[in-house]
């Protein structure tokens, strides 16, 4: 494919003005029954084929590949601008809420293409959860209803004892459950950054996802925050397949099994210039310009 829209480039809808988020955006899902055992999800592999986006007429990624194994910690690490943030968001179908972007090549969640037309947008957003940069709970809402505000907007119907259940299970995989066990009608925005996002990534955790996409969640938190969550984030690992965005080397390294180093040279589209084991990645990488970068070279 060359540098500008091919014939199979899937030109995605904008969002209308005004909607506040992606799950805004679901104003009548369909509903779901929660599955009476509150067992773990199946674990699920993730694969990005020959991906490439735009927004507008600027191409920012190029046929990008990724296997995301299932289990598994995969960190995307490189530069600022090189598609990192775009090629995440992809793969829960966040792309397509920017006007004017596009993009072509298929997301697979073990083989199924999350962007078929027959599988509905809010299938894809349950299976693949997404925490950001920012904790972003709703402030006046309690913690248990942070908590459950997913299962709500996704349209997942539950009994009073099973959301009891569910948010206990929630906050505890998600690091926080001692902390504010005995505060749950407390305010979500009374708590600190560190367990605001804790809050967030068990709101991601409520609706059960398959996959969960971290994009630089420790970024605003301080150290203490930070190693609470990548602790978490190792725990996760068991039953949710992760991708995480770090600008941060030694927590790619601590954190996960696999690395991909992305890179947009002068100008050019972002691609990944190389992938795999983080460990060899990090001690022997094979191109020198993963070199340069995780030693500290540039960047
Ligand atoms: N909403 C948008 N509209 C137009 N261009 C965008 C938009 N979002 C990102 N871009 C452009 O796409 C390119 C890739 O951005 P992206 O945020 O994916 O990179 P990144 O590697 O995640 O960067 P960072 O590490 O700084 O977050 C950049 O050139 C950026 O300016």
């Amino acid at each position: 494919m060359s540098n500008h829209q091919s014939d199979s480039t899937v030109v995605l809808s904008p969002v209308p003005a005004g909607r506040p988020s992606s799950i805004g955006l679901l104003a009548a899902p369909p509903v779901h029954e929660l599955p009476p055992s509150l067992a773990p999800s199946r674990l699920a592999e993730l694969r990005a084929q020959s991906i490439s986006a735009w927004f507008g007429k600027h191409q920012v990624l190029d046929r990008v590949s990724l296997t995301m194994p299932a289990g598994i910690v995969t960190a995307l690490i490189g530069p600022s601008g090189c598609g990192k943030s775009t090629f995440l968001r992809i793969l829960n179908r966040m792309h397509e809420l920017v006007p004017s972007a596009a993009l072509a090549g298929e997301v697979l969640l073990d083989g199924q293409d999350i962007y078929d037309p027959s599988r509905r947008l809010t299938q894809a957003r349950r299976d693949i959860g997404m925490v950001f940069q920012k904790p972003n709970p709703f402030p006046a809402m309690s913690i248990k209803e942070n908590v459950l505000a997913g299962l709500k907007l996704t349209g997942v119907r539950a009994s009073s004892s099973d959301k009891d259940q569910l948010v206990e299970e929630s906050l505890t995989k998600a690091g926080l459950w001692r902390e504010v066990r005995d505060r749950l009608g407390a305010p979500g925005g009374g708590l600190s950054g560190g367990q605001q996002q804790r809050l967030c990534i068990a709101r991601s955790l409520a609706v059960r996802p398959r996959v969960l996409l971290m994009d630089e969640p420790c970024s605003a938190l301080d150290p203490t925050s930070t190693r609470v969550i990548e602790e978490t984030m190792t725990e996760l690992a068991r039953e949710v397949t992760i991708v995480i965005v770090t600008h941060n080397m030694q927590q790619a390294a601590r954190v996960s099994q696999q690395c991909a180093f992305f890179l947009a040279s002068q100008g050019t589209p972002g691609v990944i210039v190389e992938h795999g084991d983080t460990q060899a990645m990090f001690q022997s990488p094979q191109d020198e310009r993963t070199a340069a970068y995780v030693g500290g070279r540039f960047g």
